[in-house]
């Protein structure tokens, strides 16, 4: 059924600035810099809809955004452009999302429970149960940042599935832990997916996704190359890996860079005109398509750069907390500095150093 889903993205891009420094970052924040910045498109334009109770998998080469698409879905960072629904709570697993370094193990079930909405009472509950299934022993009051990348996932994992999650995201978590929690984990999978629960497992482990997986997507250089059943998929995937293995490596980088400089070089409104044209090639009748994809673009996305008004408030703000500050300073009156403002650079006062007259 059409509106019977669960995680509906529709054109979803990503557009990353490459900064060289924090300040460089900053200054464009507030659009100080002329500065040219190269930007990368991690996604360009990525439609995909996830049925309730669907097992979806994600593949592609190193740096085809799947990641970034998961991180989308889960809320964590926000997309470009393009209309994002998730239907249900999200808990995501990933090797490097999710804990705090600084915090326990212990700390960080609390968090991330808290963050899901779970009263103290119900985490007290719960806390053996996610110690237990963690199983890093005395560990779990140890900062994380002390974790190996196995043992974070362990406790990543274990946390995700205790929450009960609508929608459990599993990014590349099983590939670091060993092969008895690796059978846990595919254990609590499968329980899931006879709760009827939806799961989003990104792998570069074919066998683990033909083994879990009811459809999968292939994400290829922020692109959406194929989705649909398993086997069918998997096996055009197979065939494009074995492909590119026997390129020389000198082929294997035109190959790459290739595809990185389309990324670099992608043009969102050539992209925007190009799904307006198919939407009215498709449908002829209709008259209010260039508004509705334009509103599908930009209608739920959060601007990454203050707007125009914003930053006139941000000075406005700015100017009078510094002249509040100097009014202070000066040891005048409001009123005095009002009437006399040559008196906010002339304080009331004059400060004597011990000795001196
Ligand atoms: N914060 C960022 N700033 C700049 N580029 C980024 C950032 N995060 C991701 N990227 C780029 O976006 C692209 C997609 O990254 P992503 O992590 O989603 O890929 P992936 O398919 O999950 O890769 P892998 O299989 O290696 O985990 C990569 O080229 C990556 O370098």
């Amino acid at each position: 059924m059409e509106n019977d889903y669960k995680v509906k993205v529709e054109n979803v891009t990503k557009e990353y600035e490459l900064f060289k420094t924090q300040s460089e970052k900053l200054r464009s924040f507030f659009s100080l810099s002329k500065k040219p910045v190269p930007h990368f498109w991690s996604l360009m334009g990525i439609t995909l809809t996830i049925q309730p109770g669907e097992t979806m998998g994600l593949i592609g080469v190193n740096g085809s955004g799947k990641s970034t698409i998961s991180n989308i879905i889960s809320g964590i960072i926000p997309q470009t452009t393009g209309y994002v629904d998730v239907r249900g709570e999200t808990s995501i697993v990933a090797i490097h999302a999710g804990l705090r370094s600084n915090l326990t193990g212990r700390e960080n079930i609390r968090l991330k429970s808290l963050m899901q909405g779970l009263t103290n009472e119900e985490i007290d509950e719960l806390m053996p149960d996610i110690i237990a299934f963690a199983d890093i022993g005395d560990f779990v009051d140890q900062p994380v940042k002390s974790y190996s990348s196995g043992m974070r996932s362990r406790l990543g994992f274990a946390i995700a599935v205790h929450i009960n999650p609508d929608i459990l995201i599993i990014d590349e978590a099983l590939s670091v832990g060993d092969d008895t929690f690796y059978q846990k984990c595919v254990d609590k999978i499968t329980e899931f997916k006879a709760e009827g629960k939806t799961i989003i497992f990104v792998s570069h482990s074919l066998k683990q996704i033909e083994m879990l997986c009811d459809r999968v997507a292939w994400i290829n250089y922020g692109e959406l190359k194929m989705v649909g059943d398993t086997k069918e998929v998997t096996s055009q995937y197979r065939e494009f890996t074995q492909w590119f293995k026997k390129l020389s490596k000198k082929e294997k980088h035109k190959f790459e860079s290739e595809r990185k400089s389309i990324q670099k070089n992608f043009s969102i409104q050539n992209y925007q005109k190009k799904v307006t044209e198919q939407e009215q090639a498709a449908n002829p009748e209709a008259k209010d398509i260039p508004a509705k994809v334009h509103k599908r673009f930009y209608g739920s996305v959060i601007s990454e750069k203050m707007s125009v008004w914003n930053q006139l408030l941000t000075w406005a703000v700015l100017i009078v907390v510094v002249f509040f500050c100097l009014v202070n300073v000066s040891g005048h009156s409001l009123e005095h500095v009002i009437d006399n403002p040559v008196s906010i650079v002339h304080p009331s006062h004059t400060l004597h150093l011990p000795g001196t007259e």
